[in-house]
C-alpha cells in the first residue's frame, strides 16, 4: 500500500516509498555499529516540506528509522538533512532529540545563521553541514557563501559534507581543497560504476583522498549507483556487484576514513527500492575482515560524531 505524506502534499510521481518488511540481516553487525548516512522526512503536518524543494517524498519519521536501526541491528544513526527540508534543520533537530542521544546529525545553514542557532544545533547533536552540488536537487549557493559557513562551523569542530556526481570533481577540486574542516563525501563521488574502477574518473577521486588525509568517504548507496545490479531484494545477499571493486577498493585504501549507512529511507530512486536487511548483507562484500567491519561500522563513526 502507498505510503502517505502528511500535511496536504502530494508526493512527486511514480515516489517509491520505503520498504516495508525488510528481512533480518545475515551479516552480524558489530557491536556499537553505526547507520552514518539516513534521513528523516516529515512527517509533512508537524514538519512541512521546504518551499524550495525539488521532491515531496512519503513521511518517514524518526520513530520509523529507529524501528529499523533497532531491527537491523545498529546502535546508532547520523541523521542527514535531505534537501526537500531546505535549510529547515527543525525535523532533524526533533529526531536528534528523540533519539536519547543514541543520534547525531548533519544540518544545512545559510549564511544568515546566527552563532545562537549553532549553538543549539550543536547541543542538539548537529556535527556538520552538507554541501549538495547535485543539480537535481538544489540551486545554486555560491561557493563564498559556502566557504563563509564552513569558516563560521570550523571552531565547533564540525565537518563539510559534499555531495556531488563523479563528472563535476574536476571543476569543484579547488573548492573542496580548500575547505578548512574534515570533509566526508556522499556516496564514494557518485562514480559511474560502467568506466573501470582504475581508470581516470575514479583515480581522480582516490587522488582526492589519497593527497587530502581530511577527506573522507561515505560508501554506501550502492542501491543508487548500480547499474547491472542484481538489486538486494528477493532475499539477494549478493546484490550490486558491479558497485563492489569501487567500494572496496576505498575501504581497503583509507580504512580509517570511510563510514557507511543505509540512506533510508532512499529518496528519488526511479528502479526499485531495496531490502534494507539485504543492504546490509552488502557490507561484508565490501570490508571483508571483522578489523575493516569495525572500523567502518564503529571506530569511524563513533571518532567523527561521537569524540567527546
Ligand atoms: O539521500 C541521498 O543521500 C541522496 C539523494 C537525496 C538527497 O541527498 C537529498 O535530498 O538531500 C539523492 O541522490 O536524491
Amino acid at each position: 500500500m502507498s505510503k502517505p505524506t502528511a500535511g496536504g502534499f502530494t508526493k512527486t510521481s511514480n515516489w517509491l516509498d520505503w520498504y516495508e518488511g525488510p528481512s533480518k540481516p545475515r551479516f552480524k553487525l558489530p557491536p556499537g555499529s553505526v547507520d552514518a548516512h539516513c534521513h528523516v522526512f516529515g512527517p509533512g503536518d508537524k514538519f512541512p516540506y521546504a518551499p524550495e524543494r525539488k521532491y515531496t517524498p512519503c513521511d518517514a519519521s524518526a520513530e520509523q528509522l529507529f524501528a529499523l536501526r533497532d531491527y537491523l541491528g545498529f546502535e546508532r544513526n547520523v541523521i542527514v538533512q535531505a534537501t526537500c527540508h531546505g535549510a529547515d534543520n527543525s525535523a532533524l533537530v526533533d529526531a536528534l532529540k528523540k533519539s536519547n542521544g543514541k543520534a547525531r546529525g548533519v544540518g544545512t545553514v545559510k549564511r544568515s545563521v546566527g552563532d545562537e542557532e549553532l549553538q543549539s544545533l550543536h547541543a542538539a547533536g548537529v556535527r556538520g553541514v552538507r554541501f549538495n552540488f547535485v543539480k537535481r536537487l538544489v540551486d545554486f549557493t555560491p561557493k563564498d557563501e559556502l566557504m563563509e559557513i564552513a569558516s563560521r562551523i570550523a571552531p565547533l569542530g564540525w565537518h563539510v559534507v559534499i555531495y556531488f556526481e563523479a563528472q563535476d570533481l574536476p571543476e569543484l577540486w579547488d573548492f573542496f581543497t580548500s575547505l578548512p574542516t574534515t570533509v566526508v563525501v556522499d556516496h564514494m563521488g557518485r562514480p559511474d560504476v560502467t568506466k573501470p574502477v582504475d581508470g581516470p574518473e575514479f583515480e581522480l577521486f582516490m587522488k582526492f583522498m589519497r593527497e587530502h588525509d581530511n577527506v573522507w568517504s561515505k560508501v554506501s548507496c550502492p542501491e543508487r549507483l548500480s547499474v547491472s545490479g542484481p538489486a538486494a531484494r528477493d532475499g539477494e545477499r549478493n546484490a550490486y556487484r558491479d558497485v563492489v571493486p569501487f567500494a572496496r577498493k576505498i575501504v581497503e585504501t583509507f580504512p580509517d576514513r570511510v563510514l557507511w549507512g543505509t540512506d533510508w529511507p532512499h529518496p528519488n530512486l526511479k528502479d526499485h527500492m531495496p531490502d534494507d536487511g539485504l543492504l546490509v548483507d552488502f557490507i561484508p562484500h565490501i570490508a571483508t575482515t571483522a578489523e575493516l567491519q569495525k572500523k567502518l561500522l564503529v571506530d569511524n563513526p563513533m571518532r567523527l560524531y561521537w569524540s567527546e
